[in-house]
């Protein structure tokens, strides 16, 4: 059989649609989910990486990071043959005319703005190898602009006869549920400038927006900004409700009593109300700062200055719960022993990219504690970013004997855990999370400390 790739010329001709080939740049945690997820929808899909290992890893089946749901459907359909992977630029070109681009978008080192570079270089890789006319559609969150330099650069970078189209195509999944939200997300966003490429991904995404997804077509630059405005609200959701836990902290209030309380309004929702140690991972803290960067380039700083608020509001839990964690130690962690009970930057992933448990497991040995870290998935990916941390296989192994615990981040397995059962030095747990039954903990004789609510329990003797 001869494969059809989804192009616009063809849509144009309304010629019928066979089985549509896709290319997915960059196969990290969004690129492996989407190439998948786009198998699973009946495409055949060929993602490519510059990571040689990631690729091969892919190739024989195998996700090389932990997503639920997702490995089987990489290993499904590798063994098909759907899915493939490569490293070859020229072999993605010949291979489909519709690529996503799912590069990542790094904060830069020396500034608070995005990286665009790998998208710059997976364009610029990408299009002197194409024959045909092609469709590079974005996945990956980028400065608003960024699209419009992508066309420029694919029009200079084309051969001669190549007509390159630029779309954008934000992404909103969370990871922990990525396979869910890209099957069925909330909305599906597109940023055209010709009403071609709306048809090609209007046709592609139709398996998903036949079962009622919105389907929600814009310009280039209004689809770059609700991806960074969607992820700036939700932090500063996030934030608001940790501005008043530390309220809660000065005047002896109950942050979880409150934002239950506040939640029940329709208005405001439970949803990103937890107040704790705040936000982390790969998305949130580079996004705001970027949308904050790319607005300082536009001359309208001012109008998002409050972001800045809402990191340093952010970034001060960190603070608190290492402070906290000196409080209960008596003055000091030097010499403690602190079991510290989650490393990924939230459940369900083993990503620790800006993990907030991390980065306090770190101050904590920089000020002498010693530190032994447990998180059910994420004990290989912390090992690598921080190999000097001490980790447990288990959460028995990181308690006993501990001076101190922390919970910081709130797996279902800690959740679960029978404190009475373990056995610390001292049996007091700093829940940075507040996701634990502090009363349960309490009964079996825990003194636990929340974030933005009273103590609860038996108060114990520093030794
Ligand atoms: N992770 C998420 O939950 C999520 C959700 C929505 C949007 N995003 C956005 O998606 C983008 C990717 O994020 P991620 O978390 O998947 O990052 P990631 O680091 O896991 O993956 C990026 C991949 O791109 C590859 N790459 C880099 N340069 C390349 C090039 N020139 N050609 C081909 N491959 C190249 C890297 O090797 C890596 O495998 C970012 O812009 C991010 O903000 C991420
Ligand atoms: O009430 C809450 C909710 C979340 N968090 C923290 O916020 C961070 C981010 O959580 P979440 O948004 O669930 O994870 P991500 O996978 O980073 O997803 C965000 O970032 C993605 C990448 O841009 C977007 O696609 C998603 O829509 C957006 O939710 C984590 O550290 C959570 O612990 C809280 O502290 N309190």
């Amino acid at each position: 059989m001869t494969h059809h790739s989804a192009t616009s010329a063809d849509l144009a001709a309304d010629t019928p649609r066979t089985t549509p080939r896709v290319t997915v740049i960059g196969t990290g945690y969004l690129g492996a989910t989407h190439a998948a997820c786009l198998a699973e929808l009946g495409y055949d899909v060929l993602g490519l990486d510059t990571d040689p290992a990631k690729v091969a890893d892919l190739a024989a089946g195998r996700l090389p990071f932990y997503e639920p749901g997702l490995a089987e459907l990489v290993e499904r359909h590798t063994a098909t043959g759907r899915l493939r992977f490569t490293t070859d630029p020229a072999e993605a070109a010949e291979f489909a005319d519709l690529h996503f681009v799912c590069v990542g978008t790094p904060q830069r080192r020396d500034s608070m703005a995005a990286d665009t570079s790998h998208v710059e270089a997976a364009v610029a890789s990408l299009v002197p190898h194409l024959r045909r006319d092609a469709l590079l559609v974005g996945k990956s969150t980028v400065p608003v602009g960024t699209a419009a330099g992508l066309q420029a650069l694919a029009d200079e970078a084309a051969p001669a006869d190549v007509r390159v189209g630029v779309a954008w195509n934000p992404e909103f999944l969370r990871e922990g549920r990525a396979v869910d939200d890209t099957l069925r997300p909330d909305r599906i966003v597109v940023g055209v400038t010709d009403p071609l490429h709306e048809k090609v991904l209007r046709e592609l995404y139709a398996p998903v927006v036949d079962t009622g997804v919105p389907f929600l077509v814009t310009d280039l630059a209004t689809s770059e900004l609700v991806k960074v405005a969607a992820n700036a609200f939700l932090a500063t959701k996030i934030s608001f409700a940790n501005a008043i836990a530390e309220l809660c902290d000065a005047a002896g209030g109950d942050v979880v009593a409150l934002t239950d309380a506040i939640g029940h309004d329709a208005r405001i929702g439970h949803q990103f109300l937890s107040a704790g140690l705040g936000f982390g991972g790969g998305c949130l803290p580079k996004d705001i700062r970027a949308l904050m960067a790319r607005a300082g380039e536009l001359g309208v700083d001012e109008a998002l200055t409050f972001l800045r608020e809402v990191d340093a509001v952010n970034m001060r839990r960190r603070s608190r719960t290492v402070a906290l964690a000196v409080e209960e130690c008596g003055g000091s962690v030097l010499g403690r022993r602190i079991a510290v009970l989650g490393a990924a930057f939230k459940p369900g992933t083993d990503d620790v990219r800006d993990s907030p448990a991390l980065n306090v497991a770190a101050q904590l040995q920089l000020q002498g504690a010693h530190v032994r870290v447990h998180d059910p998935r994420a004990n290989a990916t912390a090992a690598r970013t921080f190999p000097t941390l001490g980790y447990a296989d288990t959460v028995e192994e990181a308690v006993t004997g501990a001076d101190l615990v922390l919970h910081l981040t709130e797996w279902e397995e800690f959740r679960a855990l029978d404190p009475a059962a373990l056995e610390p030095a001292r049996r007091v747990v700093v829940d940075a999370r507040n996701a634990l039954d502090a009363r349960r903990w309490a009964d079996a004789g825990w003194r636990v400390r929340g974030l933005g609510r009273p103590a609860v329990g038996p108060v114990p003797v520093t030794p």
